[in-house]
């Protein structure tokens, strides 16, 4: 009677367990829920749905095997003699709501495997109410990952809000979201330049906000600004962010020749000085550092630094003259720069060979365009290639529905990404530089402390090189 009782104290410990169990994963998803933006409570809804239906749906739609081997179980379940019935085996799906829509992992099976996903999207597509379902390869082998996106993320505005904190890793450009809603981020590091066009008014100078808001509460960065718009920086784009700058500059071509020798000549002072201070040919091979910090140069409307000037009289000569210099200067900051931690980001409204010269252009490895009005412009801004997959030219941004849209090549795979980029208000911008403008330093400085305080001549030979440069 007793172990009885005690049975019956385990089963009810047993169910109240599993009671609480149960009311604390409700209130999670009910906090969650709560929390939720309207357009993530849709996105949950909709994956509870997704969950509840996919049995059957996925029967439906040819993602199942039937398995006719009976398992040890099932044959001592029917030893009456009676053959076990097939079993009917569907992938094991784990949904994840987001605010475009979801993201689903599923198992392949025996004959369903990516092939059949890939086959079977549209019709989930409709089952699933999305825009449009993907499926790529799972992130272990034997899954796939199906996205299915509800609204067409290129189409909808988002808002970035720098949170003016270091960021976590250096040089990660956080850019934006695919046209699938997943996070689009681009690796700077060991990047020496960057080439972004397109018509004005598209998006540039919000895309290069966020870049230099993001990476601004950082002491190990430095920036240098050259704004061909305008004569003073409060006049334009940079008025705010120039506080955290440790040089701008301007639309005058003799000013802008003089800071570009500057910054040769730093240039030049890194490598020279790079494996006696740091001990290593390359800057990345330890990271910027506050005392070494990464230069990220920003020519905007670079055009009006490169132009190509025609005519004989003197004035005109003397200012082709500087044109010329000033594209030589840059080309130096990209070729010879990145080991020494230059990066250099050109934005124009056109990137033909007038614009940014092709010797500067095809240096620089990370290429975007806003919406451009021709063909070529487009080959100009993204290469050859982009004539070979119309359906991603930036021509067809032309829309403003795709104000803030970008194209950029795809990273070591063929095609090409187009990138929904957030807008950053320029109040947040102002707000991050001037929080931060306590960070300038001049790398010059900081390069003449940092041999003194190593003791460093850079005038007796270089001595044996450190293990890693040589
Ligand atoms: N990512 C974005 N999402 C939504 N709207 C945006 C975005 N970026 C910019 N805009 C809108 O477009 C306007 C122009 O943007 P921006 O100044 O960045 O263009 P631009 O390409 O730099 O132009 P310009 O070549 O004349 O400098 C902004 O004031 C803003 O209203």
């Amino acid at each position: 009677m007793n172990e009885l009782n005690e049975a019956f104290g385990w089963l009810r410990a047993a169910v109240w367990l599993g009671l609480g169990l149960l009311t604390l994963w409700a209130v999670v998803w009910v906090i969650r829920y709560l929390r939720a933006s309207p357009m993530e409570r849709i996105s949950i809804r909709q994956a509870i749905r997704i969950r509840w239906g996919w049995k059957r749906l996925a029967r439906m739609c040819g993602l199942s095997v039937t398995d006719k081997m009976p398992t040890a179980l099932a044959s001592l379940a029917t030893s009456d003699g009676k053959e076990p019935k097939p079993r009917v085996l569907v992938p094991a799906l784990k949904v994840t709501p987001d605010a475009f829509g979801v993201m689903a992992g599923a198992t392949c099976l025996p004959k369903v495997g990516l092939v059949e996903f890939q086959k079977a999207a549209p019709y989930l597509a409709d089952a699933w109410r999305m825009a449009r379902v993907s499926v790529l390869p799972g992130e272990k082998p034997g899954q796939v990952t199906l996205r299915g996106v509800r609204v067409d993320p290129l189409i909808t505005p988002t808002v970035h809000v720098p949170n003016g904190r270091p960021p976590e890793e250096y040089a990660v450009w956080e850019l934006g979201v695919d046209e699938f809603g997943l996070p689009v981020v681009v690796p700077l590091k060991e990047v020496p330049g960057v080439a972004m066009g397109g018509l004005p008014g598209f998006g540039k100078t919000s895309c290069v906000n966020r870049l230099v808001c993001d990476w601004a509460p950082s002491p190990a960065i430095q920036f240098v600004f050259f704004d061909g718009k305008v004569s003073h920086a409060y006049e334009g784009d940079y008025a705010d962010l120039v506080q955290r700058a440790f040089e701008f500059c301007g639309d005058d071509l003799e000013e802008a020749n003089r800071k570009l020798k500057e910054l040769v000549q730093l240039r030049r002072a890194r490598s020279a000085s790079i494996r006696r201070v740091l001990g290593v040919k390359n800057m990345w091979h330890v990271g910027p550092s506050e005392d070494w910090p990464l230069i990220v140069v920003v020519i905007d409307e670079a055009h009006t630094y490169f132009r190509d000037y025609k005519g004989s009289d003197t004035a005109t000569k003397k200012l082709a003259a500087l044109a010329a210099e000033n594209a030589r200067l840059v080309e130096d900051l990209v070729k010879k720069g990145r080991s020494v931690g230059f990066l250099t980001l050109l934005t124009t409204q056109k990137t033909t060979g007038d614009a940014i010269p092709t010797f500067i252009r095809d240096v620089c490895p990370v290429g975007l365009s806003f919406a451009q009005k021709t063909a070529d412009a487009a080959v100009a801004a993204l290469g050859d290639d982009i004539r070979e997959w119309p359906d991603a030219s930036p021509v067809t941004l032309q829309d403003p529905a795709y104000v803030g849209v970008a194209v950029m090549s795809q990273h070591g795979r063929p095609g090409f990404i187009r990138i929904r980029t957030p807008y950053v208000a320029d109040r947040d911008a102002a707000r991050v530089a001037e929080q931060t403008t306590h960070l300038v330093r001049h790398p010059s400085k900081l390069l003449e402390d940092l041999i003194h305080r190593t003791g460093v001549d850079l005038n007796k030979e270089d001595p044996e090189p450190p293990a890693e440069a040589a």
